[in-house]
């Protein structure tokens, strides 16, 4: 069954100027025309370049920011259609997962006062000995002592702080966990603990995820889908084996060929495909398609003019379920496409922003899990 349904989302944020920055000049399309949807119990990863609009979809699903356009429709429930406090009671169902648990947890309450916040929120603290049970049993769940209830979150390292974030979220049992770059604030060798406990949690509690993050190793461990994200929208959606082993779009094989391989000294033959220019700001998204500008194979007029929508593709082996947002994905992949030099393309540094650290393309920064 589908829990989560998300139509053709946009939010789009207003830039303000003027004297007195009373006035709307334009618009931030963090995201535009988003479609995506996630099973029950499945495990949906997002990746995607610093700035393409993943938190801010993440944050549009759990009606955190709320869309400017289209629908999302949790377990059934158009969220546009619920009332307040249908909404707060909704809250129940979809928890978040923040990178940095320190900022995401207020440093003056301890663990147990954080837990209890949120289960008293939704009626699950009202009987007091039951509320003490659940409060254990969720420690446990996590992988930290009953002692850990009396502490403050600066004294836990960075993965059990995230254990304290991922119990926060599950204390009100939920069935959607949005978690957005649950790992990459933690050293190396405490991600691989963190990213085995959600799917452990995943399986006890029958949850279902989507998992944001810029790390297409951590991606490609947790996930059962993968959505490539590029200014705002897909460019590419398939399982996760399918994807790896085939990525269509010019963007995905670009994210790929950046992948640094496992065994230094083994032979890489992977094609590399550099990106060449810089992320287009999303106040001034490209038209067409919004990646013609740094793609090798574009075609004039159509790739600057038509935006291409999702769709299968007629290619031998690759399955119906793996769609591809490219008007010549095809000949891209048969190699009757030719690639040509980009041209660089000059872009306002203002208004691109100085990519965070993380981003892929400046650090390199997959981890192997
Ligand atoms: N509240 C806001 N007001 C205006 N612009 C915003 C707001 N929040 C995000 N943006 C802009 O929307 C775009 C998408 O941001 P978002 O954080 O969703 O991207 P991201 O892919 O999650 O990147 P990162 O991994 O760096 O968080 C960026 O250009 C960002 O500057």
């Amino acid at each position: 069954m589908k829990l989560v349904d998300a139509k053709d989302v946009a939010v789009h944020f207003p830039i303000k100027g003027g004297v007195i920055f009373d006035k709307t000049v334009g618009y931030v399309y963090a995201v535009d025309g988003m479609d995506l949807q996630i099973e029950e119990g499945e495990t949906y990863g997002l990746v995607g370049e610093s700035g393409c609009g993943k938190s801010t979809f993440g944050r549009a699903l759990l009606w955190l920011d709320e869309p400017t356009g289209g629908s999302v429709t949790i377990d059934g429930d158009d969220l546009a259609t619920l009332s307040k406090e249908s909404l707060r009671r909704k809250r129940k169902d979809m928890q978040m997962v923040f990178q940095d648990p320190l900022s995401s947890l207020d440093p003056r309450q301890t663990v147990e006062s954080l837990l209890l916040e949120g289960m008293a929120a939704h009626g699950l603290a009202k009987d007091k000995k039951a509320a003490n049970t659940r409060l254990r049993e969720l420690l446990a769940a996590v992988g930290l002592p009953p002692q850990a209830l009396s502490k403050y979150p600066h004294e836990f390292s960075g993965g059990q702080r995230q254990r304290v974030g991922i119990a926060r979220a599950l204390s009100v049992d939920p069935k959607l966990i949005v978690a957005d770059e649950p790992v990459s604030a933690l050293d190396v060798s405490v991600q691989a603990q963190v990213i085995n406990l959600l799917e452990d949690l995943q399986e006890q509690f029958g949850l279902t995820y989507l998992v944001i993050s810029h790390d297409l190793a951590v991606v490609r461990h947790i996930s059962d889908r993968v959505g490539v994200m590029y200014l705002g929208a897909l460019v590419e959606e398939a399982h996760a084996d399918d994807l790896y082993a085939a990525p269509l779009h010019p963007y995905t094989r670009a994210l790929m060929s950046a992948v640094p391989v496992p065994d230094p000294t083994a032979e890489d033959t992977r094609e590399r495909l550099l990106l060449t220019g810089d992320l287009p700001s999303p106040a001034n998204p490209p038209s067409g398609c919004r990646f013609h500008t740094r793609c090798p194979w574009k075609q004039a007029t159509r790739c600057d003019t038509e935006r291409p929508q999702l769709r299968s593709v007629s290619i031998d082996g690759i399955p119906e379920t793996h769609r591809v947002a490219c008007h010549f994905a095809e000949g891209i992949f048969d190699g009757s496409l030719t690639e040509h030099e980009v041209e660089a393309v000059a872009v306002d540094p203002a208004a691109t922003g100085t990519p965070d650290e993380g981003d892929l393309f400046q650090h390199g920064s997959i981890s192997e899990l």
